[in-house]
């Protein structure tokens, strides 16, 4: 894959677009800890922007303040050009960042269209009363979330599963249904915490093949936390580097690799422990 090929990974382009999210000066505090210092970072629409670093560099904290659910010390979040600071997590899934998770959190005992049915919550209008009477427009509604959760589950290609409660699927077939789930809320953003933890080789690349696809076939910019860097480097447009709540650099993956604070900091680091280029 050739992480040129697509235009947002040139880091000097388009400094005027329009970034889909921006992420200004950022800094995040616990008692004690400084999680986030200092972060600043932009996405373009349909570019898929991970963020690396090491255990505890803060990564999940940044999905948490653009999710809403961490309020940082300082700084300014911005979608679509509108300050999200202060913005419910529920309403910031409403506007269109939708979030996938580094442990699976679907409901077991439903199945797999019943778990993607909860990713259209918001696009739900019609009352429960008319849903239960089964009037005119609420049908329609419900018609049209039916028909909307049918797509993701062509797209993911989970058609053989779709009527199986989530709690008996391999693994790596949840996180495919968590990825639908997100999916079937149509976001804009999508903000992905290690979605091929814990999967093995064949796994990892159905996983790799359809992040790529919700990229290039869906056109939704993605924000990707994962430890794996083969699937880092192959898949990202551009990496920002993070340790300790600092940002290192951002790049392409081939400015970062050879970036020697970078290798310092993590990718030498990880080929110590693991004598390649990757980390687990
Ligand atoms: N709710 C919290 N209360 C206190 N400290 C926290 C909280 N959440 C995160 N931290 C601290 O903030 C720092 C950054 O944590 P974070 O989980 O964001 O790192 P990470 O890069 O996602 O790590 P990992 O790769 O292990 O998931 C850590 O020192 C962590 O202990």
């Amino acid at each position: 894959m050739n992480p040129t090929a697509n235009p947002a990974a040139d880091p000097t382009a388009n400094p005027a677009a329009n970034p889909v999210l921006e992420f200004e000066d950022v800094t995040l505090a616990f008692a004690g800890v400084t999680a986030i210092d200092g972060v600043s970072f932009h996405v373009d629409p349909g570019e898929l922007f991970a963020i690396i670093g090491p255990n505890g560099a803060g990564k999940t904290s940044i999905f948490n303040v653009l999710s809403g659910v961490y309020r940082p010390r300082s700084g300014s979040v911005r979608f679509e050009g509108r300050e999200l600071l202060g913005v419910r997590p529920h309403r910031i899934a409403a506007l269109g960042i939708a979030r996938t998770f580094q442990n699976v959190e679907l409901f077991a005992h439903l199945n797999v269209v019943e778990n993607l049915m909860l990713g259209r919550h918001h696009h739900m209008r019609c009352g429960a009363l008319a849903a239960f009477a089964w009037l005119g427009p609420a049908r329609r509604e419900e018609l049209a979330n039916r028909a909307a959760v049918e797509e993701v589950v062509d797209f993911l290609e989970l058609a053989p599963w779709r009527r199986m409660p989530v709690g008996l699927l391999p693994y790596g077939v949840r996180k495919r249904v968590e990825l639908g789930r997100a999916l079937a809320m149509e976001p804009k953003v999508l903000l992905l915490d290690e979605p091929v933890a814990g999967m093995n080789a064949e796994e990892t690349e159905d996983m790799a093949r359809f992040v790529l696809d919700v990229r290039e076939e869906l056109g939704i910019a993605i924000v990707l936390v994962e430890h794996d860097m083969g699937l880092v480097m192959d898949l990202a447009d551009r990496v920002l580097v993070l340790d300790f709540g600092r940002p290192i650099r951002t790049g392409t993956p081939a400015e970062v690799q050879r970036d020697p604070d970078v290798v310092r900091a993590y990718l030498g680091e990880a080929r110590d422990h693991q004598g390649t280029g990757g980390a687990a």
